[in-house]
């Protein structure tokens, strides 16, 4: 196309939401005008399912649930007036209690003010979190705050380690809307451990954001925590971050939550409209068919051209995967749906994969993430005429050009800050456009039963790792993986009983082995 054309191209296609701020470029995609028109009827019904969900449908067949996220924004949206009114008090609830812990009338025993937070909580219970509380926390922030997202315990040491001094001033979030996970459960007692010993009162510092009466509702109850906020069945946890999951931490952090939640409001106004040349989720969603054939053939890599982004992709790959990386479709039919996602930010990653994007295999196309105001206030000149600022922005419109020469496809959104209401408009702009894409391939974007496959298995070893030590303690010499395996009726799983006793080996767990560590099947094992 020649550069005329590709102008002319650039504006037909340019969405621009006034309130916001926001452009959305989709003219770097390939798609022509029979394409558009083909997905049309397709389209029609994504409108519809979406009105239909944001009424109350049950929108996640499987879980027998209706999908909510968009009443946390609008809760007059919401299908009964009671969970209006409990969204709104939620919120309210979530505010009084920030503040009371800003202004130090709620203090922990030992300090007069919290200093800290750490945040524990895994998947859609930290991503959000994190991705806000680094795109938007304050440099020096009310709280600071601290994940803990995993079940390392490398992990949960150094942030203890890091906080061994002020202990007695942090706050610790328990977030987990299941309260069953066993990641944030590890935590949650490692972290009380720490406490217990320097002697803190735990309860007095915790606070847990889970569904009513889950299990760790009903421990913080027994114990008295601090205070506890609800999360709901109708919310998912990846579209979480604008429940009391992101705005506990968010408001602690003295981020402007009312208007990230305004941001995402207006974004799911503008998103609601059926009519595609004028939605931008709806602009994505045919971007990403377009581009992977309906299929996921091509992956998404996200470049935020802004540090403060840098969390974005992260965030985005368990929306996205989650959502649409799926087996099967509505109708049952073997589909292997999904979009892989990836990626960091702009320029750094110049200097590490866009010479693959450029060059190698063409299986992906770009979302670029432009700012454009480059800082708070004026920036040097670093040659003459030009700042760090205006490399940035060039280093982004050379490296679409580039890509576009080469034919890789390429979206750009592009907002005018990095602020509350502008993260809240692009939590809401990729949320629509995962649930209207899902619509496209006919998948339920929101369960996850792959997931819970993962989490089944991992239990099971773990109780296989209970049987081989049980028969471990009662043998009085050393046996063979074999034997091991035999005695502990599980026959088939050498394999696993080996990994089992090498890790438990590792780390001093009582396990001797004897024989060549490289050929495990020259090993002798009982415990000493
Ligand atoms: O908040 P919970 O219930 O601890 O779950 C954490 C995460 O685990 C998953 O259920 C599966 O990974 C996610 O969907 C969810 O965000």
């Amino acid at each position: 196309m020649d550069a005329k054309a590709l102008w002319q191209r650039y504006q037909n296609w340019l969405y621009f939401h006034e309130g916001l701020g926001l452009y959305l470029d989709v003219s770097r995609m390939g798609f022509d005008h029979a394409f558009v028109e083909s997905l049309r009827p397709k389209f029609d019904k994504a409108f519809a399912d979406m009105a239909e969900l944001e009424k109350g449908a049950i929108a996640n067949p499987d879980e027998g649930r209706m999908v909510g996220h968009y009443w946390l924004r609008n809760p007059d949206l919401a299908p009964t007036p009671e969970l209006t009114q409990e969204i709104v008090q939620t919120l309210e609830q979530i505010e009084a209690f920030a503040e009371k812990v800003h202004t130090g009338a709620i203090h922990p025993p030992k300090a007069s003010r919290f200093t800290d937070i750490i945040s524990i909580g895994i998947g859609g219970s930290a991503l959000g979190p994190e991705f806000v509380a680094e795109a938007l926390a304050p440099d020096f922030p009310s709280l600071k705050i601290h994940f803990i997202d995993n079940s390392d315990p490398a992990g949960i040491d150094r942030t203890l380690n890091q906080l061994r001094n002020s202990l007695s001033s942090t706050l610790v979030l328990v977030i987990s809307k299941s309260g069953g996970t066993p990641e944030p459960r590890n935590g949650m007692i490692e972290v009380k451990a720490a406490y217990s010993g320097q002697n803190l009162d735990f309860a007095k510092h915790a606070v847990a954001i889970t569904s009513v009466d889950s299990n760790l509702d009903k421990v913080a109850q027994a114990e008295g925590w601090l205070g506890r906020f609800p999360m709901y069945d109708w919310v998912g946890g990846r579209t979480s971050e604008l429940s009391a999951v992101g705005l506990v931490p968010a408001v602690l952090q003295g981020i402007d939550i009312r208007a990230m939640i305004a941001g995402a409001k207006e974004m799911d106004d503008a998103t609601r409209v059926s009519n595609l040349e004028n939605n931008p989720a709806a602009l994505l969603a045919l971007a990403w068919y377009f581009s992977g054939n309906g299929k996921g053939e091509k992956d998404m890599v996200v470049l935020p051209y802004k540090d403060s982004l840098l969390l974005f992709s992260r965030y985005l790959q368990q929306l996205v995967m989650e959502s649409l990386g799926k087996e099967k479709d509505l109708d049952g039919n073997t589909v292997y749906q999904g979009i892989a996602v990836y990626g960091n930010k702009g320029s750094t990653d110049q200097h590490a994969y866009v010479q693959q994007l450029r060059e190698g295999i063409p299986n992906f196309f770009a979302t670029f993430i432009e700012v454009l105001e480059d800082r708070e206030g004026k920036s040097l000149e670093v040659e003459p005429g030009v700042t760090s600022g205006d490399f940035l922005s060039g280093f982004l419109l050379g490296t679409r050009q580039a890509l576009y020469e080469n034919q890789r496809d390429s979206i750009t959104v592009t907002i005018p800050q990095v602020n509350p209401k502008t993260v809240g408009a692009l939590i809401a702009l990729y949320e629509r456009a995962v649930g209207l894409y899902a619509s496209l391939v006919n998948v339920n974007a929101y369960h996850q039963p792959g997931v819970e496959a993962g989490k089944k298995a991992a239990a099971v070893i773990l109780e296989l790792q209970s049987k081989v030590m049980a028969v471990l303690q009662k043998e009085k010499t050393a046996l063979s993986l074999e034997e091991v395996a035999q005695k502990a009726g599980a026959a088939e799983e050498v394999e696993a009983i080996y990994k089992i006793l090498r890790h438990l080996h590792a780390n001093g767990r009582g396990v001797v082995l004897q024989g060549e560590l490289g050929k495990p099947g020259s090993l002798k094992v009982s415990v000493g």
